[in-house]
C-alpha cells in the first residue's frame, strides 16, 4: 500500500501486510475498501484535455480565471445532483444507475478543468497534494485529534 510520508514523498508500507495461502493478503478478511483504477494518471489527464484544447484553438479561452468559474460551475452542478435529498449514504445505495453516471459526468468536468488549472498556474498538481497531505499530517497529528472534526485552531496545545 502507498502512504505518503512526512517529507513528502509516498512510501510502500504493503511489506508490513502479511501474506496468507493464496497469494492474497491478509486485509482480504476486511471489508473491501473502493479504489480507483491506475489510470489515467494526473499526468495523463493533463495530456489528454490539453490535446483536447490544442485540436479546437481554445486555449485562447482558457485562462486561469475562466478555468476556476468554469471549475465552480461544474461543482455547482455537482451540488444540484444532490441538492435536496438529504443526507445521502456511502456508496449512494438509492441513486439510480443514470444518476451515478450523471455524477461521473459531473465529478470528471470538475476534475478535467481543475487539472487544467494546475497546469495553467503552473501547479504540479500530483506533487503539490504529497506536500499538502505531509502538511496536513503535521498540523492533525492522528494521536491528537482522533476521532474528533475539530479545526486545528480549536486545539489548546
Ligand atoms: N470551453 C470548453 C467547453 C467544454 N470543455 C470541456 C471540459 C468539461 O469536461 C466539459 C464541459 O462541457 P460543458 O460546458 O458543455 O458542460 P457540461 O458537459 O457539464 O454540460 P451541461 O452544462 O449541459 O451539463 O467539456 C472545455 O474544456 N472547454
Amino acid at each position: 500500500m502507498l502512504h505518503a510520508s512526512s517529507n513528502g514523498n509516498i512510501e510502500d508500507t504493503s511489506k508490513s501486510h502479511s501474506v496468507v495461502g493464496n497469494g492474497a493478503t491478509a486485509e482480504a478478511s476486511q471489508p473491501q475498501r473502493f479504489t480507483f483504477s491506475p489510470q489515467p494518471t494526473i499526468e495523463d489527464i493533463r495530456r489528454l484535455q490539453a490535446e483536447f484544447t490544442d485540436e479546437r484553438d481554445w486555449n485562447q479561452f482558457h485562462q486561469p480565471r475562466n478555468l476556476l468559474l468554469a471549475m465552480v460551475g461544474e461543482v455547482g452542478e455537482v451540488s444540484e445532483l444532490f441538492q435536496w435529498r438529504g443526507e445521502v449514504a456511502e456508496g449512494l445505495p438509492d441513486w439510480t444507475e443514470s444518476e451515478r453516471e450523471q455524477l461521473a459526468h459531473e465529478l470528471s468536468d470538475v476534475l478535467i478543468y481543475l487539472v487544467e488549472l494546475a497546469e495553467k498556474c503552473r501547479v504540479d498538481l500530483p506533487q503539490a497534494v504529497l506536500r499538502k497531505m505531509a502538511l496536513n499530517r503535521m498540523k492533525y497529528p492522528a494521536s491528537k485529534v482522533h476521532g474528533s472534526a475539530k479545526k486545528y485552531t480549536e486545539y489548546k496545545d
